[in-house]
């Protein structure tokens, strides 16, 4: 008979290292009945094959600090479970064979070093005293990390579920989930099926760690989890002889990774084009398997490592492994509640990083669960990103085979995805690539992102340095400055909130004022209970009971499901209208001319002020024209119906053909807010950045009896800010910035920059980023010096509080 008891306060569905590690960190936390369901044996599907690589460099700022949190957590687990994890702080080394790649570890390097985590650029030349191995032709540069480590994957999931069960959490294997019970928006129990008995067991909250499972999983507790399993490939090599302890090595320009273990070799490889597997569905009996090896496939990594490393030639291969993991479209993976359902979490798709990450994010899902929100900022990595179509599955095998080789690929910025593309287009689409139009991807939606000129070549060239649409986004951003431009921003998202008490309903969700008239925009936030911010919104009064809120592209369906989850006794409907309206900004200084010219509506300042809307006519249709700016200029934004979209595009380029009009792309939009300081959500605040640190108090009506924050806001007024949010300016207009270089003031890293880009009209690259200010006036904030880490060198910087693109906002107003 099973030993599933007949409730828990968590059911979680894996064995995988995650699957442990969140019971590990949940029962940490205190969390009694905690049940882990395993349909086999703890760590068959995809934990028991993994590299063990235990790496604290990577792609992202969020990612980075958890996996840095996972390393701290390995070293100590044997000590504190008594199960033997084989962790080695080894180091790692990770080379670069090209400029851009050197540069791209150099500025990872600066990023991680601003989250404390030690590491070291080294010379070709130390690379060889470290890994005497090694042939060093073509290396042009190397970074060390001396905390990075190995262990045993599977060991290290062992280790977790001891410490889980040593607190009492349940964790039984062949025990399969089957089924789910589920009332509303919440799953009551789970259905189970061990050895021929069956049973159910009710639940507070379900945890889906389903690994290459996890869609499936997904799909069975009502959510949208898309992943896709794909085949890794590595070989171990026979014992060679004389083989000491090494430092992992990666050379990702090569797609390989070095792994000594007992004296073998082991060579891992991501490959561009990978091969996904079983698009069909996973095998139901799939436990401990491999699949078959495919040397073709393999035979480009391996030649060029013998090469690499010339002791493989002489090396037998005794192990070809080929083995499945889950990759996620975006090449992230998925943590968090899940959008749908109130009580379903889910952490899976670890993109062959799994073992680095689990610590890292078991930690996070455990304090998320625990306190109800996020414990700090994972938009990276959040699962509500992920749209409801991304779990089609001809667009999951198609953009998988790109994903397994993203792991290793430069990661320069503004990179594009090159596979299943043009899914979400907007009713401009034609019209803007028979322009010019150069596309990219958010969310599925394709944006033009940079218009190229006739007989250029409409395609990125990447680059850490200027790119090769740097000059078109330089003119695109002169003639908003300095003219008028139109850009197609169809991809908001777009929800009406809708009925009885909408008022009171965005007011306690909120933290804007929205009791205004009809025609008004308020730019507000939703924020947390810590004041952080959860979203970052206009929202517009259609009419004494509806309201349009217009949200990021990448966050509509979190933003949705925030207020969702607030709606309590509200007598409110809300429901996304994203796809039924074309957006057109018009922005510049003579983008009221432009206006006059296509319709015979007023838009002067006394009709239509700043943060209003109006309905107008426009050539020959009806639209909304709102009156706002992100690029810091005057302007509207044309919200049309999808069936007249097109015919009120040509209206505005025929209009706008006499008065040199510029289509523009979202390069430009970038460009432009980074100068007047606008923030950006995800990356300048976030749920973790509190709203009047993030110098948004403006926005938020603290003398409203209630919203959701309230108390954070008036708690961090009375005790005063221990971060501002500074804006920098290089002062030497040839380097570039990104986002997450390091802030140095007075000599010392102080934070990092959470946004960059370049600053066209004021010549210099430009960042935004938090600098801690306890007990510090603005004043004194400002005193300091201040330079940015550009790839390890220092640049002096200029930094202000104030916008440095026109501060006191005139040019929005004229
Ligand atoms: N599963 C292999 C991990 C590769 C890496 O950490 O670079």
């Amino acid at each position: 008979m099973s030993s599933v008891p007949s409730h828990a306060r968590v059911v979680i569905i894996g064995g995988g290292v995650i699957g442990c590690s969140v019971a590990y960190h949940l029962t940490k936390l205190g969390w009694q009945d905690v049940v882990l369901l395993e349909r086999k044996q703890l760590t068959s599907g995809t934990t028991w094959h993994a590299a063990g690589l235990i790496a604290q460099l990577r792609a992202t700022a969020n990612m980075t600090k958890l996996a840095k949190y996972s390393q701290e957590l390995y070293g100590n687990l044997e000590d504190e479970t008594g199960v033997a994890t084989g962790f080695k702080r080894v180091g790692s080394i990770t080379v670069a064979l090209t400029e851009e790649r050197r540069e791209e570890i150099y500025r990872q390097a600066g990023m991680a070093r601003a989250f404390g985590v030690d590491v070291e650029e080294i010379s070709p030349a130390e690379v060889l005293k470290k890994y005497e191995h090694l042939n060093i032709e073509g290396v042009k540069g190397a970074v060390y990390l001396d905390k990075d480590g190995q262990g045993d994957p599977a060991n290290i999931a062992l280790a977790l579920a001891k410490g889980a069960r040593q607190r009492g959490a349940l964790v039984i294997e062949r025990t399969k989930a089957t089924g789910v019970t589920r009332e509303g928006r919440r799953i009551t129990g789970v259905d189970w099926e061990s050895g021929g008995d069956t049973g159910h067991i009710t639940c507070d909250h379900v945890v889906n760690c389903g690994g290459m499972w996890g869609h499936e999983v997904g799909a069975m507790l009502n959510t949208n989890v898309p992943l896709q399993a794909c085949e890794h490939f590595y070989i171990v090599t026979e014992a060679i002889k004389g083989l000491q302890q090494l430092p992992v090595l990666r050379v990702p320009d090569e797609c390989a990774y070095y792994k000594e273990d007992a004296g073998k070799m082991l060579l891992g490889a991501f490959e561009p084009v990978s091969k996904p597997w079983a698009l069909d569905g996973i095998p139901a009996d799939f436990e401990f398997d491999q699949l078959p090896e495919d040397f073709d496939h393999f035979e480009p990594i391996l030649e060029n490592a013998v090469n690499r490393m010339p002791m493989l030639a002489e090396a037998g291969i005794h192990t070809f492994f080929n083995g499945p993991e889950s990759f996620t479209p975006d090449d992230a993976y998925h943590l968090g509640q899940a959008p749908e359902m109130d009580n379903v979490w889910v952490a899976a798709g670890f993109n062959s990083i799994g073992i680095q990450s689990a610590g890292g994010a078991g930690m996070a899902l455990a304090q998320w669960m625990e306190d109800g929100a996020k414990p700090f900022d994972l938009g990276d990595v959040d699962i509500s990103r992920m749209q409801p179509f991304q779990s089609n599955k001809t667009y999951l095998a198609e953009r998988s085979t790109e994903t397994l080789g993203l792991l290793y690929a430069d990661h320069f910025p503004y990179r594009q995805k090159a596979t299943a593309r043009g899914i979400r287009r907007t009713p401009f689409h034609q019209h803007l690539l028979d322009r010019g139009a150069v596309m990219g991807e958010l969310a599925g939606w394709e944006r033009a992102n940079w218009f190229a000129r006739d007989g250029q070549e409409r395609e990125y060239r990447y680059s850490w340095k200027r790119q090769n649409f740097f000059g078109n986004v330089a003119a695109e951003h002169m003639a908003v400055r300095e003219n008028v431009g139109m850009y197609d921003m169809t991809s908001f998202g777009k929800i009406r909130v809708e009925g009885r008490d909408a008022e009171a309903f965005l007011n306690y969700v909120g933290g804007g004022d929205y009791s205004v008239p009809v025609g008004k925009i308020v730019y507000t936030q939703f924020l947390n209970h810590r004041g952080g911010i959860e979203a970052d919104v206009t929202v517009t009064r259609l009419s004494e009971t509806a309201y349009l809120v217009v949200t990021p592209a990448a966050t509509r369906l979190a933003d949705q499901t925030w207020m969702q989850r607030h709606v309590g006794d509200f007598n409110v409907v809300i429901t996304d209208v994203t796809a039924g309206e074309g957006v057109l900004a018009i922005m510049g200084p003579n983008a009221r001319a432009l206006l006059e010219k296509v319709s015979p509506n007023d838009f002067s300042n006394a009709t239509n002020p700043f943060g209003t809307a109006q309905e107008i006519e426009i050539g020959m249709a009806l639209a909304r024209a709102h009156r706002v700016t992100y690029v810091g200029e005057l302007g509207w934004e044309i919200y049309v119906s999808a069936d007249m979209s097109a015919h009120v595009f040509e209206a505005l380029a025929d209009a706008g053909a006499d008065m040199d009009m510029t289509l523009c792309g979202m390069h430009m939009m970038d460009t432009c807010r980074i100068e007047k300081g606008f923030r950006h959500f995800g990356h300048d605040i976030t749920a973790e950045d509190h709203v009047l640190e993030a110098g948004l108090g403006f926005a938020v009506k603290k003398d409203k009896p209630s919203f959701i924050g309230r108390e954070a806001v008036l708690e961090k007024q009375e005790k005063g800010l221990d971060a501002r949010m500074v804006q920098f300016r290089l002062t030497d207009p040839e380097p570039l910035l990104y986002h997450n270089e390091p802030i140095v003031r007075d000599g010392e890293i102080v934070g990092y920059l959470s946004s960059g880009a370049y600053g066209h009209a004021l010549g210099g690259a430009m960042g935004l980023g938090y600098v801690p200010c306890p007990s510090q006036s603005a004043a004194e904030v400002l005193a300091s010096s201040y330079e940015i880490d550009v790839a390890g060198t220092r640049v002096k910087a200029e930094a202000s509080l104030k916008p440095m693109y026109d501060p006191k906002s005139e040019r929005v107003k004229v």
